[in-house]
């Protein structure tokens, strides 16, 4: 039979033009797919996987993880774009977590490199390497000197610079940032924890603090990191372009002004000076007397710890309390439990006040804070719905079977939702997204220990957050003396929400209002 002249032709082309036909092909099912999936909330693409609709959902990754565990299961097994080289198995299923953090899965090699300014810091370390540095560091923020030491100094910290501050901003009647405000506290506070010494960011005229900056800039780039494939940010590197750049000029800033501060400490010890309880005294010594081959000597050991430790508690107590004061704007008749449990304490203090510590505003010490329920309660509940640290990841470096059924192979990378975790249905009930306190209280008026099981924002296992405590004694401080002495109202029309980056600050900040509260 002979073909009709007008499909000969076609066919002709389609031969001829091959190159543009199969382009047509793909962008046909690449567009028709999208439209049939366009409201699913998790699309695996041919070749690219879970790419795009990580992509799509970035500006809103931690809700969408929540949405995720929700519509598609608790645990999902990924392969990502074949380009990236990645197989990831997200998870937020309370016994596979529970699992991973007590048979204590490495950090890996990956974890390694990307945080690599961190060197051989607890952080960066695992294996008998982990082992042995977080026994040296149990004993510093175990020990009873160290404990009254952090107590001391954030109460100082809130006394001297917060309160001053704040009362300055109430006169002036003007619109500040919380978050912000609270970033610089517990930078200051931490650092005196760990170095001895205040960098004073806490101020009125709000200064610019060169190594909080260089430590800001440098979390930025490592949330790249984390979410580009290795091999861009590595090329980034090779040519120093783009966020690399940014990650160069940081470093250089934050080992110049550490290694200066071990020196100063240092020479304070060998000068025979008292010796401060701070962190890094207390490392030192620990390297000085302790013969573990383990841990490694000299100050590079000293100043990736002093830099994990920073990290890891600049911003992420600062988040808490951001996340805390915007919750009591928008539940007033918690607040209001909370100041009555205080002015219980205030009544109970009358007595043994000495003249500085009744003047106003008043300032509570973490003792007259351990024992109160509520604010306990309410504190947690909010650290249950806005973790600071939204999400961490394990690396797999053997094959294993989580308790679901899940199978894991080596290379594997296990990402793990706190965000999520804090915000399931079958973990915490229908009322989940409610910001309800109660929940952590028994019918006898004490704290339930049930939620605790459940609650992963510090993680779980023998690599939870050694300084959980610390976290508690430096945001209980804060609240008391914030919530007795002054009325905190929210900008209207200001939008808070998370922002999508390693820890889990606020888009746009805290905007509020501060008033004193004298009268009541
Ligand atoms: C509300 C405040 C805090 C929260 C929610 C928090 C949360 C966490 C979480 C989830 C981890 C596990 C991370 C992982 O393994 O990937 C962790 C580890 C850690 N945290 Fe915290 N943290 C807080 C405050 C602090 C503070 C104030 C410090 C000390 C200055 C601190 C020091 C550490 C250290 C050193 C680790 C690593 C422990 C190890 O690997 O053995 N954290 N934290």
């Amino acid at each position: 039979m002979e073909l009709h002249p007008a499909l000969h032709l076609l066919g002709y082309h389609l031969i001829k033009r091959w190159p543009e036909v199969c382009l047509a092909f793909f962008c046909f099912i690449f567009i028709w797919s999208y439209i049939k999936h366009q409201n699913d909330v998790l699309v695996f693409w041919p070749i690219f996987d879970c790419l795009p609709s990580i992509l799509k959902n970035r500006h809103r990754i931690h809700d969408w993880s929540v949405e995720l565990a929700n519509s598609v299961g608790n645990t999902i097994v990924g392969k990502g774009p074949i380009f990236a080289r990645l197989h990831l198995v997200y998870t937020c299923d309370p016994l596979n977590v529970e699992y991973i953090a007590k048979t204590n899965f490495p950090k890996g090699s990956e974890h390694h490199e990307i945080m690599d300014v961190i060197g051989n810091g607890i952080f960066n370390v695992d294996y008998e390497h982990w082992h042995a540095q977080r026994k040296m560091a149990n004993r510093t923020f175990m020990s009873k000197e160290f404990r009254s030491y952090i107590a001391k100094t954030t109460r100082k910290v809130v006394e001297n610079s917060l309160l001053p501050l704040l009362s300055q901003v109430a006169i002036q009647s003007c619109v500040v940032d919380l978050e912000d405000i609270f970033m610089r506290l517990t930078f200051d506070s931490v650092f005196m924890v760990i170095f001895g010494r205040n960098p004073n960011c806490l101020s009125i005229d709000f200064p610019r603090n060169e190594l909080a900056q260089a430590i800001d800039n440098m979390a930025e780039v490592l949330t790249y990191r984390h979410v580009l494939p290795s091999s861009w940010w590595k090329l980034c590197r090779w040519f120093q372009i783009g966020p690399e750049k940014k990650f160069v000029e940081a470093r250089k800033i934050i080992d110049r002004s550490l290694e200066s501060y071990i020196l100063l400490k240092k020479n304070d010890l060998h000068k025979g000076d008292e010796q401060d309880n701070d962190m890094i005294t207390s490392f030192i010594l620990s390297q000085e007397r302790d013969n573990n081959d383990l841990l490694p000597k000299g100050d590079a050991f000293l100043k990736d710890n002093g830099l994990s430790f920073l990290f890891a508690g600049k911003d992420s107590s600062s988040t808490g309390l951001a996340w805390f004061f915007w919750l009591m704007t928008r539940n007033p008749s918690v607040k209001d439990i909370i100041i009555e449990e205080l002015r219980h304490v205030r009544e109970k203090n009358k007595d043994k006040d000495d003249g500085l510590k009744a003047k106003m505003p008043y300032v509570f010490t973490a003792e007259d804070l351990k024992g109160l329920v509520y604010l306990h309660a309410s504190l947690c509940e909010s650290l249950r719905l806005y973790p600071p640290v939204p999400a961490t990841y394990r690396g797999v470096e053997k094959e294993d079977v989580l308790p679901d059924g899940t199978a894991l192979k080596p290379g594997m990378k296990i990402l793990i939702s706190m965000y999520a975790l804090g915000r399931m249905a079958s973990v915490w009930g229908k009322d989940c997204l409610e910001y309800r306190p109660e929940r952590w209280i028994d019918e006898n008026g004490k704290l339930n220990p049930v939620p605790l099981t459940k609650f992963f924002t510090f993680f779980a296992g023998p690599r939870n957050c050694i300084g959980k405590d610390m976290a508690f004694t430096q945001m209980k401080l804060v609240i008391g003396a914030v919530l007795f002495n002054f009325h905190i109202e929210h900008v209207e029309g200001h939008v808070v929400r998370p922002k999508p980056s390693m820890v889990l600050h606020m888009q746009n900040g805290l905007k509020v209002r501060i008033r004193k509260r004298i009268s009541e």
